[in-house]
Protein backbone atom coordinates (compact mmCIF):
# COMPACT_ATOMS: atom_id res chain seq x y z
CA UNK A 1 0.00 0.00 0.00
CA UNK A 2 1.36 3.46 -1.08
CA UNK A 3 1.78 5.90 2.00
CA UNK A 4 -0.01 9.89 1.68
CA UNK A 5 2.95 12.65 1.71
CA UNK A 6 2.33 14.67 4.69
CA UNK A 7 4.22 18.26 4.88
CA UNK A 8 4.91 20.08 8.16
CA UNK A 9 5.90 23.91 7.69
CA UNK A 10 7.60 25.73 10.99
CA UNK A 11 7.48 29.61 11.38
CA UNK A 12 10.85 29.81 11.11
CA UNK A 13 10.36 28.34 7.17
CA UNK A 14 11.85 24.94 7.82
CA UNK A 15 9.96 22.21 5.99
CA UNK A 16 9.80 18.68 6.55
CA UNK A 17 8.22 15.66 4.12
CA UNK A 18 6.95 12.75 5.78
CA UNK A 19 4.23 10.09 5.76
CA UNK A 20 0.55 10.47 6.62
CA UNK A 21 -1.33 8.40 9.53
CA UNK A 22 -4.50 9.25 11.47
CA UNK A 23 -6.96 11.65 9.11
CA UNK A 24 -6.11 13.28 6.29
CA UNK A 25 -6.13 17.69 6.05
CA UNK A 26 -4.91 20.28 7.48
CA UNK A 27 -4.21 21.27 10.99
CA UNK A 28 -2.54 24.54 13.19
CA UNK A 29 -1.16 24.82 15.85
CA UNK A 30 1.05 25.52 18.35
CA UNK A 31 4.51 23.16 17.72
CA UNK A 32 5.59 21.71 21.18
CA UNK A 33 7.74 18.39 21.84
CA UNK A 34 7.16 16.13 24.94
CA UNK A 35 10.28 14.08 25.85
CA UNK A 36 8.24 10.90 27.89
CA UNK A 37 9.24 7.47 26.15
CA UNK A 38 6.10 6.05 26.42
CA UNK A 39 2.47 7.79 27.43
CA UNK A 40 1.46 8.85 24.16
CA UNK A 41 -2.11 7.83 25.12
CA UNK A 42 -2.23 10.22 27.89
CA UNK A 43 -0.84 12.73 26.52
CA UNK A 44 -2.96 12.90 23.56
CA UNK A 45 -6.25 12.95 25.59
CA UNK A 46 -4.94 15.24 28.10
CA UNK A 47 -6.86 18.72 27.43
CA UNK A 48 -4.14 20.54 28.32
CA UNK A 49 -2.71 20.24 24.83
CA UNK A 50 -5.94 21.68 22.89
CA UNK A 51 -4.58 23.64 20.16
CA UNK A 52 -1.06 22.18 19.76
CA UNK A 53 0.85 19.50 18.06
CA UNK A 54 2.72 17.29 19.80
CA UNK A 55 6.23 15.94 18.42
CA UNK A 56 7.74 13.23 20.39
CA UNK A 57 11.18 13.56 20.82
CA UNK A 58 10.64 8.89 21.57
CA UNK A 59 11.62 7.39 18.01
CA UNK A 60 9.09 4.91 18.23
CA UNK A 61 5.63 5.29 18.49
CA UNK A 62 2.18 3.86 18.86
CA UNK A 63 4.11 0.28 19.54
CA UNK A 64 1.67 -0.36 22.34
CA UNK A 65 -1.43 0.78 20.82
CA UNK A 66 -4.70 2.26 22.28
CA UNK A 67 -6.25 0.60 25.29
CA UNK A 68 -9.70 1.57 26.93
CA UNK A 69 -7.61 2.82 30.23
CA UNK A 70 -4.95 5.02 29.57
CA UNK A 71 -7.47 7.82 28.66
CA UNK A 72 -7.58 11.37 30.33
CA UNK A 73 -10.72 12.52 28.36
CA UNK A 74 -12.86 11.07 26.42
CA UNK A 75 -11.39 12.28 23.03
CA UNK A 76 -7.88 13.26 21.45
CA UNK A 77 -7.37 17.30 22.11
CA UNK A 78 -3.97 17.88 20.32
CA UNK A 79 -4.34 19.47 16.91
CA UNK A 80 -1.72 17.18 15.67
CA UNK A 81 0.86 14.11 16.05
CA UNK A 82 4.34 14.42 15.00
CA UNK A 83 6.90 11.30 15.41
CA UNK A 84 9.70 9.79 13.92
CA UNK A 85 8.72 5.94 13.56
CA UNK A 86 5.35 5.16 13.60
CA UNK A 87 4.70 1.42 14.74
CA UNK A 88 2.09 -0.17 12.10
CA UNK A 89 1.86 -3.09 14.27
CA UNK A 90 1.08 -2.52 17.72
CA UNK A 91 1.40 -5.36 20.26
CA UNK A 92 0.29 -5.04 23.81
CA UNK A 93 -2.04 -7.35 25.64
CA UNK A 94 -4.42 -4.13 26.42
CA UNK A 95 -4.19 -2.46 23.07
CA UNK A 96 -8.22 -2.17 21.45
CA UNK A 97 -6.91 -0.79 18.23
CA UNK A 98 -4.04 1.07 16.64
CA UNK A 99 -3.09 4.63 17.33
CA UNK A 100 -3.50 5.15 13.42
CA UNK A 101 -7.40 4.18 13.57
CA UNK A 102 -7.40 6.32 16.90
CA UNK A 103 -6.64 9.44 15.28
CA UNK A 104 -8.44 8.48 12.28
CA UNK A 105 -11.69 8.03 14.24
CA UNK A 106 -11.04 11.60 15.50
CA UNK A 107 -10.19 13.57 12.77
CA UNK A 108 -6.59 14.15 14.02
CA UNK A 109 -3.96 14.18 11.66
CA UNK A 110 -0.39 12.32 12.30
CA UNK A 111 2.90 12.89 9.99
CA UNK A 112 5.85 10.17 10.38
CA UNK A 113 9.16 9.87 9.51
CA UNK A 114 10.02 13.75 10.44
CA UNK A 115 13.08 14.28 12.30
CA UNK A 116 12.07 14.92 15.74
CA UNK A 117 15.17 15.79 17.27
CA UNK A 118 15.66 18.32 14.78
CA UNK A 119 12.83 20.56 15.44
CA UNK A 120 12.90 19.65 18.85
CA UNK A 121 16.39 21.79 18.61
CA UNK A 122 14.72 23.89 17.19
CA UNK A 123 12.32 24.82 19.67
CA UNK A 124 14.41 24.79 22.15
CA UNK A 125 16.52 27.51 19.99
CA UNK A 126 14.11 30.00 18.93
CA UNK A 127 11.30 28.93 20.86
CA UNK A 128 7.58 27.51 20.62
CA UNK A 129 6.25 28.53 17.40
CA UNK A 130 3.14 28.16 14.88
CA UNK A 131 3.03 25.38 12.62
CA UNK A 132 0.94 23.45 10.15
CA UNK A 133 0.82 19.77 9.04
CA UNK A 134 -1.15 18.89 5.75
CA UNK A 135 -2.02 16.40 3.64
CA UNK A 136 -2.35 18.42 0.79
CA UNK A 137 -0.37 19.78 -2.10
CA UNK A 138 1.11 22.62 -0.56
CA UNK A 139 4.32 25.04 -1.06
CA UNK A 140 6.20 26.73 1.35
CA UNK A 141 4.76 30.17 0.98
CA UNK A 142 1.45 29.24 0.97
CA UNK A 143 2.02 27.36 4.08
CA UNK A 144 4.12 30.61 5.68
CA UNK A 145 0.62 32.63 4.46
CA UNK A 146 -1.67 30.71 6.47
CA UNK A 147 0.29 30.73 9.76
CA UNK A 148 0.06 34.42 9.53
CA UNK A 149 -3.31 34.75 11.45
CA UNK A 150 -3.28 34.51 14.98
CA UNK A 151 -4.06 30.82 17.17
CA UNK A 152 -7.38 30.77 18.66
CA UNK A 153 -7.61 32.29 22.35
CA UNK A 154 -10.50 30.56 24.24
CA UNK A 155 -9.10 26.83 24.85
CA UNK A 156 -10.51 26.42 28.09
CA UNK A 157 -14.19 26.83 26.77
CA UNK A 158 -14.17 24.70 24.29
CA UNK A 159 -12.98 21.58 26.70
CA UNK A 160 -14.38 22.31 29.63
CA UNK A 161 -17.66 20.56 30.41
CA UNK A 162 -20.73 22.86 30.18
CA UNK A 163 -23.12 21.30 32.67
CA UNK A 164 -21.75 20.11 36.74
CA UNK A 165 -21.98 16.47 37.35
CA UNK A 166 -21.83 15.13 40.98
CA UNK A 167 -19.97 11.74 41.80
CA UNK A 168 -20.92 10.43 45.36
CA UNK A 169 -18.38 9.74 48.25
CA UNK A 170 -18.41 9.67 51.94
CA UNK A 171 -15.16 11.45 52.08
CA UNK A 172 -14.36 15.58 52.05
CA UNK A 173 -16.74 17.50 49.49
CA UNK A 174 -14.67 18.66 46.99
CA UNK A 175 -15.49 20.85 44.29
CA UNK A 176 -13.27 20.40 40.91
CA UNK A 177 -13.41 23.98 38.70
CA UNK A 178 -12.68 21.92 35.03
CA UNK A 179 -10.43 24.19 33.26
CA UNK A 180 -9.58 21.00 31.21
CA UNK A 181 -9.24 18.53 33.81
CA UNK A 182 -7.31 15.42 33.32
CA UNK A 183 -9.24 11.90 34.70
CA UNK A 184 -6.40 11.15 36.26
CA UNK A 185 -6.95 14.04 39.03
CA UNK A 186 -10.32 12.98 39.43
CA UNK A 187 -9.45 9.16 39.77
CA UNK A 188 -6.98 10.90 42.64
CA UNK A 189 -9.73 11.98 44.28
CA UNK A 190 -12.08 8.93 44.21
CA UNK A 191 -9.65 6.68 45.24
CA UNK A 192 -9.29 8.94 48.54
CA UNK A 193 -13.37 8.55 48.79
CA UNK A 194 -13.93 12.02 48.03
CA UNK A 195 -17.29 13.14 46.98
CA UNK A 196 -16.61 15.34 43.81
CA UNK A 197 -18.66 18.12 41.90
CA UNK A 198 -17.35 18.80 38.36
CA UNK A 199 -18.02 22.65 37.60
CA UNK A 200 -17.99 24.27 34.17
CA UNK A 201 -14.77 26.44 34.26
CA UNK A 202 -16.67 29.66 34.43
CA UNK A 203 -19.10 28.98 37.46
CA UNK A 204 -19.28 31.85 39.68
CA UNK A 205 -18.07 31.74 43.47
CA UNK A 206 -22.10 31.93 45.23
CA UNK A 207 -22.62 28.68 43.29
CA UNK A 208 -19.54 26.72 44.27
CA UNK A 209 -20.27 28.10 47.88
CA UNK A 210 -24.01 26.95 47.73
CA UNK A 211 -22.71 23.47 47.18
CA UNK A 212 -20.80 23.81 50.56
CA UNK A 213 -17.57 21.89 49.46
CA UNK A 214 -14.43 21.38 52.00
CA UNK A 215 -12.23 22.22 49.67
CA UNK A 216 -11.93 23.11 45.80
CA UNK A 217 -9.41 22.22 43.48
CA UNK A 218 -8.15 23.78 40.26
CA UNK A 219 -7.87 22.05 37.26
CA UNK A 220 -4.91 21.67 34.61
CA UNK A 221 -5.95 23.08 31.39
CA UNK A 222 -4.88 24.89 28.16
CA UNK A 223 -3.75 28.00 26.82
CA UNK A 224 -2.49 31.13 28.73
CA UNK A 225 -3.65 31.79 32.36
CA UNK A 226 -4.47 35.47 31.66
CA UNK A 227 -7.09 34.42 28.82
CA UNK A 228 -9.18 32.99 31.23
CA UNK A 229 -11.91 35.17 31.86
CA UNK A 230 -13.51 35.58 35.40
CA UNK A 231 -11.33 32.71 37.04
CA UNK A 232 -9.15 35.22 39.11
CA UNK A 233 -11.78 36.91 40.55
CA UNK A 234 -14.05 33.57 41.36
CA UNK A 235 -10.26 32.29 43.17
CA UNK A 236 -10.22 35.48 45.10
CA UNK A 237 -13.36 34.83 47.05
CA UNK A 238 -12.34 30.87 47.45
CA UNK A 239 -9.18 32.57 49.09
CA UNK A 240 -11.03 35.44 51.17
CA UNK A 241 -13.67 32.77 52.35
CA UNK A 242 -10.78 30.84 53.52
CA UNK A 243 -12.12 27.45 51.73
CA UNK A 244 -9.00 24.97 51.18
CA UNK A 245 -7.65 25.11 47.55
CA UNK A 246 -5.51 23.39 45.44
CA UNK A 247 -4.19 24.18 42.21
CA UNK A 248 -2.80 21.99 39.61
CA UNK A 249 -0.53 23.27 36.85
CA UNK A 250 -3.20 25.74 34.88
CA UNK A 251 -5.14 25.83 38.45
CA UNK A 252 -1.60 26.90 39.75
CA UNK A 253 -0.98 29.74 37.13
CA UNK A 254 -4.78 31.53 38.61
CA UNK A 255 -4.01 30.48 41.85
CA UNK A 256 -1.09 32.70 41.79
CA UNK A 257 -2.72 35.39 39.45
CA UNK A 258 -5.33 35.47 41.75
CA UNK A 259 -2.57 36.37 44.29
CA UNK A 260 -1.33 39.37 42.40
CA UNK A 261 1.49 37.70 40.96
CA UNK A 262 2.35 37.44 37.49
CA UNK A 263 2.54 34.61 34.80
CA UNK A 264 4.97 34.62 31.58
CA UNK A 265 5.51 32.68 28.99
CA UNK A 266 8.33 30.34 28.82
CA UNK A 267 10.58 30.09 25.39
CA UNK A 268 9.73 26.13 24.90
CA UNK A 269 8.13 24.91 28.10
CA UNK A 270 8.95 21.79 30.53
CA UNK A 271 6.81 18.42 28.62
CA UNK A 272 8.06 14.82 29.74
CA UNK A 273 7.89 12.84 33.06
CA UNK A 274 11.04 12.82 34.60
CA UNK A 275 11.41 16.83 34.87
CA UNK A 276 13.17 16.73 38.47
CA UNK A 277 11.47 19.49 40.98
CA UNK A 278 13.18 20.51 44.92
CA UNK A 279 10.29 20.53 47.81
CA UNK A 280 12.27 23.50 49.44
CA UNK A 281 11.33 22.46 52.95
CA UNK A 282 12.80 19.29 52.79
CA UNK A 283 15.28 19.54 50.16
CA UNK A 284 13.79 16.52 48.40
CA UNK A 285 13.91 16.04 44.48
CA UNK A 286 10.99 14.41 43.19
CA UNK A 287 10.65 13.08 39.44
CA UNK A 288 7.00 14.72 38.04
CA UNK A 289 5.37 14.87 35.11
CA UNK A 290 5.22 18.12 33.55
CA UNK A 291 2.94 19.82 30.62
CA UNK A 292 3.31 23.75 30.82
CA UNK A 293 4.20 26.25 28.60
CA UNK A 294 3.80 29.29 31.03
CA UNK A 295 4.84 29.81 34.18
CA UNK A 296 4.68 32.09 37.46
CA UNK A 297 7.28 34.94 37.03
CA UNK A 298 9.76 34.44 39.76
CA UNK A 299 10.36 38.18 41.13
CA UNK A 300 6.48 38.59 40.77
CA UNK A 301 5.71 37.14 43.80
CA UNK A 302 7.97 38.40 46.64
CA UNK A 303 5.15 40.97 47.23
CA UNK A 304 2.44 38.67 47.61
CA UNK A 305 0.85 36.96 50.10
CA UNK A 306 2.46 33.50 48.30
CA UNK A 307 5.97 31.39 49.60
CA UNK A 308 7.46 29.21 46.75
CA UNK A 309 7.60 25.97 48.27
CA UNK A 310 9.34 24.02 44.69
CA UNK A 311 11.37 24.54 42.32
CA UNK A 312 12.32 23.22 38.95
CA UNK A 313 15.75 21.79 39.66
CA UNK A 314 16.85 22.14 35.53
CA UNK A 315 15.83 26.17 35.40
CA UNK A 316 15.21 27.31 38.36
CA UNK A 317 11.48 28.16 37.45
CA UNK A 318 8.75 28.12 40.23
CA UNK A 319 7.09 24.60 40.78
CA UNK A 320 4.85 25.38 43.89
CA UNK A 321 3.33 27.78 45.74
CA UNK A 322 1.50 28.13 49.45
CA UNK A 323 -0.42 31.06 50.79
CA UNK A 324 0.97 32.35 53.86
CA UNK A 325 -2.35 32.57 55.82
CA UNK A 326 -5.45 30.98 53.87
CA UNK A 327 -5.28 27.27 53.71
CA UNK A 328 -4.41 27.20 49.90
CA UNK A 329 -1.66 26.05 47.84
CA UNK A 330 -0.34 24.68 44.47
CA UNK A 331 2.23 22.90 41.51
CA UNK A 332 3.18 23.93 38.56
CA UNK A 333 3.67 19.83 37.98
CA UNK A 334 1.23 16.98 37.78
CA UNK A 335 0.76 15.06 41.14
CA UNK A 336 -1.55 12.91 39.57
CA UNK A 337 1.02 11.06 36.67
CA UNK A 338 -0.63 9.99 33.83
CA UNK A 339 1.50 9.81 32.23
CA UNK A 340 4.77 9.47 34.41
CA UNK A 341 5.53 8.91 38.34
CA UNK A 342 3.64 8.70 41.17
CA UNK A 343 5.94 10.36 43.39
CA UNK A 344 4.15 13.74 44.32
CA UNK A 345 0.24 11.97 44.88
CA UNK A 346 1.08 12.68 48.22
CA UNK A 347 -0.08 16.24 47.37
CA UNK A 348 -3.35 14.69 47.20
CA UNK A 349 -3.09 13.38 50.40
CA UNK A 350 -1.78 16.80 51.84
CA UNK A 351 -5.32 18.18 50.19
CA UNK A 352 -7.63 15.64 51.98
CA UNK A 353 -5.49 16.73 55.57
CA UNK A 354 -6.41 20.44 54.89
CA UNK A 355 -9.67 20.09 54.23
CA UNK A 356 -10.00 17.95 57.30
CA UNK A 357 -8.07 20.79 59.24
CA UNK A 358 -9.67 23.68 58.45
CA UNK A 359 -13.03 21.70 59.43
CA UNK A 360 -12.07 21.17 62.82
CA UNK A 361 -10.86 24.83 62.99
CA UNK A 362 -14.29 26.26 61.81
CA UNK A 363 -15.87 23.59 64.01
CA UNK A 364 -13.84 24.65 67.27
CA UNK A 365 -14.08 27.95 66.26
CA UNK A 366 -18.53 27.46 66.30
CA UNK A 367 -18.50 25.43 69.56
CA UNK A 368 -16.15 28.50 71.57
CA UNK A 369 -18.53 31.12 69.58
CA UNK A 370 -21.69 28.97 71.33
CA UNK A 371 -19.78 29.18 74.79
N1 LIG B 1 -1.14 21.37 31.94
C1 LIG B 1 -1.55 22.60 32.16
O1 LIG B 1 -2.46 22.86 32.93
C2 LIG B 1 -0.91 23.67 31.31
C3 LIG B 1 -1.15 25.06 31.79
C4 LIG B 1 -0.95 26.10 30.69
N2 LIG B 1 -1.83 25.87 29.59
C5 LIG B 1 0.50 26.09 30.24
O2 LIG B 1 0.79 25.67 29.16
O3 LIG B 1 1.37 26.51 30.96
Amino acid sequence: MSKKIATLVLEDGSSFVGTAFGSEGESIGEIVFNTGMTGYQEILTDPSYYGQLVVMTYPLIGNYGINLEDFESVKPRVFGFVVKEYAESPSHWRSKKSLDQFLKEHRIIGIAGIDTRMITRKIREKGTMKAIITTNEINKEEALQKLQSPLRNDQVSQVSIKQPFNLPGRGSRVVLVDYGYKQGILRELLERHCEVTVVPYDTNFETIKNLSPDGVLLSNGPGDPKDVNGAVETIKEIIANEIPLFGICLGHQLFALANGADTKKMKFGHRGVNHPVKELETNKIYMTSQNHGYSVSNDSVNNCPLKVTHIAINDGTIEGLAHRYAPAFSVQYHPEASPGPYDSTYLFDQFIQLMRNEKERKKDAQTSWNK
